[in-house]
Formats: C-alpha cells, sequence, structure tokens
C-alpha cells in the first residue's frame, strides 16, 4: 500500500478548524485508515481502527516519551506525570494509580458523588436557571478532592474548578483558550505543590488511604520520594480529569433529550442497570470527547506496507475509531442497544484509550468514569425532574474538547421523592 502523504509545509491550522474531522476528512479523502500529514512542523502519521489500536498499544513499538507538545504538557498534562513515561518507569508509576482503584475505592468516590448530587440538586431548586456543564465540572470537582483528601474551602471551589475547567478546555485550543490553561496549570501546580509540602510536614494530616497520601509519599524505582511538582502533577492526573466526568454527563443530560426512546428505555423494564450501563457507554462512543492520542515510534518498522521509522510522531484517531463503520454498524445513530450483544476487547471501543491498564497506557479512571456517571443517569431519570428551556443545544466537532453552545441550560428543577 502506498502510503497517502499531503502536500504542504504544516497542516496545524486544518487540525484546528476541522477538529474532531481533521483525521476522518484525511481519511475518507484517500479510502484508507492509514494517513501522513504534517503538524506543529513535524512529519505525523494518523491510524485508526481496531488493528491500528493494537499495533499502537504495541510498546515494544511505541514509547510515549517526547510524544506529547510542549503545550500540552504546559496546559493539560504537566510535566513529569504518568503520560510520558515508558517501560519500567510507566509500570511502576501507572501501579500507583492502578492501586487506587479498588473496588471499595470506587464505592467510596460513588457515595461521595451521591452526596455531592443531593446537594446540588436542593441548591438548583433555588436557581431560576441552572448552567448544567459548570454545575457538573463543580460537583465533579469537589467528588474529586474529598476522594483523594485534596482539602478545600468553599469559597475556592469555583476558582480551582474554572482552573481545572481551563486545562481541559485548552486542548485543541490556540490563543486566549491555550493561555487560559496554562496559567490555569500554574496556579493548579502551586496549589497542591503547597498541599503535598504540607502533608509531607505533617501540616496536614490525612488517612493514609487517600489518594493524596499515597502520591505524596510513593517512592520511584531507585526509592526516592517523588519531587513535589511531580507528585503534584499526579495529584492534579487525578483531580483534573474527574472534573471532566462533567463534560460526558453534560452529553448524558443532551442524550436523554434528543433521544427520548433511548431515556425511556434505562427508565424501564426489569434490568435498568444494565440499561443504565448501556446508555453510558454508548453517550462515551456517540459523543466528541478526546480526539486522538499519540504516541513516538520506538524502532523502524512496517505495517501493512507503510514503513514507520524511529521517532515519527504517529496519532491514533480516538473518535474516528469510535465511529468507524467497520466496527459500528450506522455509528452516527446514537443506539446504546448496541452494546447488548457486544464483543468487546481492548481495542474496538476506546473513548479513554486502549490496551491494558497496567501495563499500557489506557485510562486509569475509567471504571471511575462509568460509575460516577451511571450514578449520575440515576439522578437525571429518577431524583429530580427540570426542563430545558429553548436554546443552542449544538456542539461543533471543530472545537476540540466539544461542548454543546449554550452548556446547557435547565430551569424548573424539583427534587423527586422516592
Ligand atoms: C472524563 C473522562 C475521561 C476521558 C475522556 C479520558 C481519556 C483518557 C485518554 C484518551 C487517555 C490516554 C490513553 C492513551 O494515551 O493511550 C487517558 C489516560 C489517563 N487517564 Fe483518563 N480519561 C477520563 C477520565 C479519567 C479519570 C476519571 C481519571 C482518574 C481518576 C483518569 C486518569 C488518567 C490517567 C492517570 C491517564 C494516564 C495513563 C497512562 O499514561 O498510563 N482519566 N485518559
Amino acid at each position: 500500500m502506498v502510503l497517502p502523504k499531503e502536500s504542504g509545509l504544516d497542516h496545524s491550522v486544518n487540525l484546528l478548524k476541522e477538529g474532531y474531522c481533521f483525521i476522518p476528512n484525511r481519511m475518507r479523502a484517500s479510502n484508507t485508515s492509514v494517513i501522513q500529514t504534517r503538524l506543529l512542523g513535524q512529519k505525523v502519521i494518523c491510524i485508526r481502527g481496531q488493528e491500528a489500536a493494537e499495533l499502537f498499544y504495541n510498546q515494544d513499538l511505541f514509547k510515549r516519551q517526547g510524544a506529547a507538545p510542549r503545550r500540552i504538557l504546559k496546559s493539560l498534562f504537566g510535566k513529569g506525570g504518568v503520560q510520558g513515561l515508558d517501560e519500567q518507569a510507566h509500570k511502576h508509576r501507572k501501579a500507583l494509580f492502578m492501586d487506587l482503584m479498588t473496588c471499595d475505592s470506587l464505592k467510596k468516590i460513588k457515595q461521595i458523588a451521591e452526596k455531592q448530587w443531593e446537594i446540588a440538586i436542593k441548591r438548583w431548586e433555588a436557581i431560576e436557571e441552572v448552567e448544567l456543564f459548570h454545575e457538573l465540572e463543580k460537583l465533579m470537582c469537589i467528588t474529586a478532592c474529598q476522594w483523594t483528601g485534596v482539602p478545600i474551602r468553599a469559597i475556592n471551589l469555583h476558582t480551582r474548578t474554572s482552573d481545572l475547567s481551563a486545562m481541559i478546555d485548552a486542548f485543541g485550543a490556540a490563543g486566549p483558550r491555550h493561555w487560559r490553561g496554562r496559567i490555569a496549570r500554574k496556579r493548579a501546580e502551586k496549589w497542591i505543590t503547597y498541599i503535598v509540602e504540607e502533608v509531607r510536614h505533617s501540616n496536614i494530616i490525612i488517612d493514609s488511604n487517600t489518594p493524596l497520601y499515597k502520591i505524596t509519599w510513593h517512592r520511584d524505582l531507585s526509592g526516592e520520594l517523588l519531587d513535589v511538582h511531580t507528585a503534584a502533577v499526579e495529584v492534579l492526573n487525578l483531580l483534573r480529569p474527574i472534573t471532566a466526568i462533567g463534560r460526558f454527563i453534560t452529553f448524558s443530560t443532551l442524550a436523554l433529550y434528543e433521544f427520548p426512546e433511548a431515556k425511556q428505555e434505562i427508565m424501564s423494564g426489569d434490568n435498568r442497570d444494565q440499561n443504565k450501563e448501556m446508555f453510558v457507554q454508548e453517550v462515551r462512543r456517540y459523543y466528541p470527547f478526546a480526539p486522538f492520542t499519540g504516541a513516538r515510534v520506538n524502532r523502524d518498522f512496517t505495517w501493512n506496507h507503510v514503513l514507520f521509522k524511529k521517532n515519527t510522531l504517529v496519532l491514533l484517531d480516538i473518535y474516528g475509531t469510535n465511529h468507524d463503520s467497520t466496527l459500528w454498524e450506522n455509528p452516527y445513530t446514537f443506539n446504546p442497544k448496541r452494546f447488548l450483544k457486544w464483543e468487546g476487547n481492548p481495542f474496538n471501543f476506546i473513548p479513554q484509550g486502549g490496551g491494558e491498564y497496567d501495563l499500557g497506557h489506557r485510562c486509569a479512571g475509567e471504571w471511575i468514569t462509568i460509575e460516577l456517571m451511571k450514578s449520575s443517569l440515576h439522578f437525571l431519570t429518577e431524583r429530580m425532574s427540570y426542563e430545558i428551556p429553548e436554546q443552542d443545544l449544538r456542539y461543533s466537532l471543530k472545537r476540540m474538547p466539544a461542548i454543546p453552545a449554550n452548556r446547557l441550560i435547565i430551569n424548573h428543577v424539583r427534587r423527586c421523592s422516592y
């Protein structure tokens, strides 16, 4: 196969303009699922699909060091975090995260979130209009702080949430949105660095079971404590993505509105838990969030007659794989029932990355995401009533990360008693 190569010096501007469709557009034009383009001044190969995901998560062929550009490290990820590690160093750090994901721990975060939902609904009852997206980010931020053990004062919740939100929102942005993300990261790192230091000096006493404690006292492979900055980056690697679940829950709310038959199905039948799970899976597949993920070629190899040269940046198209018609029937139709007889494997459904959790770079928080989305559905469908007034509910695939134009306004919120 001849690798289709996009001509021209650089296409970073097109990436910003086309967003989630940048890779799919080029693949459609050349009728293939491997293409070459140029981004941020370098050659980039983009791949899509199950086989592509299997290839991408082969750690002998790909590495993460040097894959994330500086602008992403300065806003979304931070420097020194688990995302950029390889081999033993990655395995060791990833174990720190995966050890936090026990059944008890998942139960705990779910309980915290449910309590916060109760409090939030009470508050929303007294408000004329609720901007749901920001409210959900706040709800998730306080949940994240309580679960991790990070102390936060009510008066600071708005600023802390805005900062975590700005880091997420900076992805795929240039100009002011990107700079807001950078400033937010600086402020958030300063906040968490201070907290880690205070824990180390015993000025803040926290339970040894909390993620904050475990990260603060984690030792790297040489037996040294993480430097405070890296520890702060890893604590933020929990706070930021848990806050990001608010975006998926906003899309769940939109789905409940856009697809009333699907809503009816989760509220009826004997197996409501399974129905909720299928709905959540379909929200994670159908709506746009993470567009792609990147790695560098570790050593020269050939795949499907295409030569991947050492150090080339490769992007795995997440959005495209979740809408790949060879994997999903009618991929642009919202259909939770597709998960009823779904034959899943670690490479064909990758909203939060693919492959293995412990050894690879698959998202450490996928179970938390699913659990918190499921319990949110319970509140949205059974524990509260609300209306969605006339507004612009469209979301643009050109904006990464996507979000409905009006951030989803709801009104006439009422609590439902059992
Ligand atoms: C809100 C929804 C979420 C989305 C869309 C998402 C998406 C992703 C993606 C695409 C990756 C990269 C996979 C790769 O490069 O191969 C990732 C990695 C990661 N995620 Fe998530 N994530 C979410 C929630 C969470 C949560 C709730 C947590 C923690 C509680 C979390 C923690 C992490 C960590 C630590 C990594 C790095 C894993 C590694 O490099 O080994 N994420 N996530």
